[in-house]
């Protein structure tokens, strides 16, 4: 296949006019290629464990202080949170950003899942960083978010960022100076018309009927893609239409994944690229957390899929 042509090269910044939000997807850009070089030698478990009682790799660790360093730089980002870390990081943040504030407004607070799917770092399979920027201090609901992104490490790295403005696609690469170049290949991402892929989480007998009853429904109407990482399994739903979930489970009601740094912002970019995300009740954007490790189910994907879902769960 041809490859796409690059709308603009050597950068661009997603954010429209929000220099604070271009800093941050900035950054995140300018990481990718250290992460992805990172990998090779942090396979292995650090012996620790996250605020979510999973064991954290060397490679998690890793890219959470990268990210964290570059991010907590960013003047305007007043606090960093992460799906490795306890609590939030204090980052001073003395520039406004906030949705139309100004620059008297309010910091932004930073949300990263910094390696999704590194589960799959044993076996080298995709994996990606997810980002959320939210004009008020976590815990917030989606409808904070002011725009969200995510990293795909696959065979090529790209960056898929959306705002008010809508979505966009970039390839990263390393350029001849240590730097990064990006290029936009897709400057307005639509989820297809004619759904293609679904991808289902957790163990089958873990699922609750009125989910397995829909599930073979979608069995019979597109092909199964389960990659194991979220932010993979996303990206193909983006590309190719579909649906994706990772369900409530009998044993974990709430499911597996994380509001603040994973439904959310995945929620934010599908339905800015014409798709829907819920909880199997509400959109996920509304979903009121507690705390910013709160779990939740997420289905996400082509809005008529997602919709027959919420229909199939009531
Ligand atoms: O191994 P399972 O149960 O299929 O879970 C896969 C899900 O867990 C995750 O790997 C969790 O993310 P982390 O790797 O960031 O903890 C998601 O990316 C993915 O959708
Ligand atoms: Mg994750
Ligand atoms: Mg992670």
């Amino acid at each position: 296949m041809v490859p796409p042509t690059p709308v603009t090269d050597g950068g661009g910044s997603p954010g429209g006019d929000d220099p604070v939000v271009a800093a941050v997807f900035d950054a995140v850009a300018a990481t990718a290629p250290e992460v992805r070089a990172a990998l090779p030698g942090r396979r292995v478990e650090s012996g620790t464990e996250n605020a979510s009682g999973e064991s954290v790799l060397a490679g998690d660790l890793y890219a959470d202080e990268l990210l964290g360093d570059a991010i907590t730089a960013i003047d305007g980002v007043g606090s960093f949170v992460s799906e490795e870390r306890e609590t939030a990081v204090d980052a001073g943040g003395s520039v406004g950003g906030g949705a139309g504030e100004g620059a008297d407004g309010p910091p932004y607070a930073v949300a990263i899942d910094p390696l999704d799917g590194s589960s799959n770092l044993r076996s080298n399979n995709a994996m990606g960083t997810v980002v959320g920027v939210y004009d008020t201090p976590l815990p917030a609901t989606g409808r904070d978010l002011v725009a969200a992104g995510y990293v795909l490490y696959g065979p090529i790295t790209t960056m898929v960022v959306a705002d008010e403005a809508g979505v966009r696609e970039e390839v990263i690469e390393r350029d001849g100076d240590g730097g990064v170049e990006r290029s936009v290949v897709d400057d307005d991402l639509r989820l297809p018309n004619d759904p293609l892929v679904y991808g289902f989480g957790g163990r089958v007998p873990d699922w609750p009927d009125a989910f397995t009853a829909y599930a073979r429904e979608i069995e019979d109407e597109l092909k199964l893609r389960y990659g194991g990482a979220m932010v993979g399994d996303v990206n193909q739903v983006l590309t190719y239409g579909g649906v994706f979930a990772y369900p409530a489970l009998e044993s974990a009601p709430e499911g597996k994944l994380r509001l603040s740094f994973e439904a959310n912002p995945i929620a934010y970019i599908v339905e800015r690229a014409g798709g829907a995300a819920t909880d199997g009740e509400r959109d996920i954007l509304d979903v009121e957390p507690e705390g910013v490790h709160d779990r939740v189910p997420l289905y996400v994907g082509t809005e008529e899929l997602v919709e027959r879902l919420k229909a199939a769960l009531d």
